[in-house]
């Protein structure tokens, strides 16, 4: 447990002095001064190769930020992870998502449990469920195959398997149309059920807890929607649970034997490698599941065995904690070009965010500086046309991940060397940018007036000096998406032990679920609403009034 202030911390001081000077740095200047400065700056690892030369660092600002995670014990807490250690102190639970893509030889137990062995007996049943129906040979009520498989869950049991369907699409069963519901409005499940037919639908219902409002509200819509087609008899043919709560997914009366579970030692945002994958391996099959957990394991052995300078995670981390706490940077975008990961910067705005967004250290004491950035992005080239504006030209600093791969698994001429052009060309944009003296030769040379130049020239300039980031692989498959989800999940541990919280805790979920189970009885029942605020008492007369 992290007792001292970050800025407390020796490494952290000297990293300010550091950035006294660093600040002024040019990078277009950086380049120029070592032609090696890619190869210097750049590593490949697990099929993801990882550029950080675009960043206002040197070797010595890199070493100086390894020696800030060194003081903050991120090695400590990652070897804990690794080992079962209880690191998730105020929910007292082992953090053990790394030992849901360890091979069937690893050894792990953890409260006398053999987690291993836990771990391949649930992929076993999974790998047998999902040859049954991908083959056809698990039939619906009136002896069809199953086509639709709706995935009804929420937060981390809805991101992880929506975001990876979404990228291993190109990967996936021709005849499986996969669909997920998570949100307590009906217009989502309402629109879905109207496209789909409950002889060839199998229903995933997907909740960590089993408690869930949003999910057991959409579950219990699912089944009486089901059962005005179909009878009692043909719900364990379309119903299934993922879930640790064994007893409530039987009183909600799917048998335990359509139940995949997982454990305690799985945070939800954590959870796309157990059964909560369950519709990503019926996708794409047990066997490319498997590589996906393959893809991971090889980043996770990287992480715990590589030297910290040379390590991915370590620095993509070091990185972001360069640019929020001394560069001020209050958020990250993330950008991916590669059309399959558009779910990728909504995924990781819970993995990052949820995991990091906190107040507190560990220790209960409040941070002595803001620790998560705000995470937000969307697919290239569509960003550039919409919000790379401010990033280019605006006063705030906001550094950029681009992710992208060399291979498509598409056939269409020429549209994957466009994109990658405007990858590369972003990046080389928000280094450079655009000098004064740069736009004024251009607008010159274009015969415009010397008045006219003068005026357009601050609004043509780019500041330039952004930093990013480029993830690319070879090709998005199974493994690499593994390996690219890890990656991050590392990054996360590794900043929430610098910034000193627990990032596997989400306790400022709870208040806003409390309230609305409140209110939700006051817009129902005849129960006043007069113990609120009078904007939150008018606003729930209203809903009484058109509701009931
Ligand atoms: O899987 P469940 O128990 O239904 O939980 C679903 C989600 O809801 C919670 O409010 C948490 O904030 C998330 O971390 C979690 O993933």
């Amino acid at each position: 447990m992290h007792l001292t202030d970050l800025t407390a911390t020796e490494s952290f001081k000297s990293l300010q002095q550091h950035y006294a000077d660093a600040r002024t740095w040019q990078m277009r200047d950086l380049f120029s001064q070592d032609s090696q400065r890619f190869e210097h700056f750049s590593i490949e690892t697990a099929g993801l190769l990882f550029d950080y030369s675009k960043n206002r660092v040197s070797q010595e600002t890199m070493r100086m930020l390894v020696e800030l995670a060194r003081e903050r014990g991120v090695e400590q807490l990652r070897d804990a992870m690794f080992a079962g250690e209880k690191i998730n102190a105020t929910e007292n639970r082992s953090v053990l998502h790394t030992a849901l893509r360890a091979p069937r030889t690893a050894t792990l137990r953890v409260d006398g449990q053999d987690v291993t062995g836990d771990v391949h007996a649930v992929l076993d049943r999974i790998h047998t469920f999902t040859d049954q129906i991908r083959s056809g040979q698990w039939e619906g009520y009136s002896g069809r195959p199953i086509t639709d498989i709706v995935n009804i869950g929420i937060g981390g049991s809805y991101l992880g398997p929506k975001m990876a369907c979404q990228a291993l699409r190109s990967f996936s069963h021709p005849r499986l149309s996969m669909h997920f519901v998570s949100n307590v409005d009906g217009h989502d499940l309402d629109a879905l059920l109207q496209t789909v037919n409950p002889e060839t639908t199998l229903f995933i219902i997907a909740s960590k807890t089993f408690t869930t409002m949003e999910t057991m509200m959409n579950a219990q819509s699912a089944r009486s929607w089901f059962l005005k087609h179909a009878s009692q008899a043909g719900l364990p043919r379309h119903f299934v649970a993922v879930s640790t709560n064994t007893e409530a997914v039987k009183a909600f009366g799917i048998d335990p034997n359509n139940m995949f579970p997982f454990w305690d030692w799985v945070g939800g945002r954590y959870s796309v490698w157990s059964a909560i994958g369950l519709p990503v391996a019926l996708a794409i099959g047990c066997d490319q599941f498997r590589q996906f957990l393959d893809g991971a394991h090889a980043m996770d052995q990287h992480f715990r065995t590589a030297p910290l300078e040379k390590n991915m995670p370590i620095l993509l981390a070091m990185l972001g904690v360069w640019y929020r706490n001394f560069f001020n940077a209050a958020s990250v975008s993330i950008a991916p070009y590669h059309q399959d990961l558009a779910y990728f910067p909504g995924y990781l705005q819970q993995l990052e965010m949820e995991s990091n967004g906190k107040g507190v250290a560990a220790n209960g004491v409040r941070l002595d500086m803001p620790g998560c950035p705000v995470i937000w992005g969307d697919t290239g080239t569509n960003g550039q046309h919409a919000y790379f504006q401010m990033i280019h030209q605006g006063l705030d600093l906001i550094p950029v991940d681009f992710i992208t791969a060399l291979k498509p698994t598409h056939y269409l001429p020429g549209h994957h060397a466009a994109l990658l052009a405007n990858c590369f060309a972003q990046s080389e944009a928000l280094m450079r940018g655009k000098t004064p003296e740069e736009v004024r030769r251009e607008l010159q040379g274009s015969g415009m007036s010397a008045e006219q130049t003068e005026e357009l020239v601050p609004h043509k300039t780019f500041p330039g000096n952004r930093p990013s980031n480029t993830i690319m692989m070879d090709q998005l498959n199974p493994s690499s998406l593994g390996a690219l989800i890890a990656l991050y999940e590392h990054k996360v541990l590794v900043q929430g032990a610098v910034w000193g919280v627990n990032s596997f805790d989400q306790w400022g979920v709870e208040l806003g679920k409390v309230l609305a189970k409140t209110i939700q009885n006051e817009i129902t029942d005849s129960v006043q609403p007069d113990r609120h605020d009078s904007s939150t008492n008018a606003l729930i007369a209203r809903a009484k009034a058109a509701l009931q």
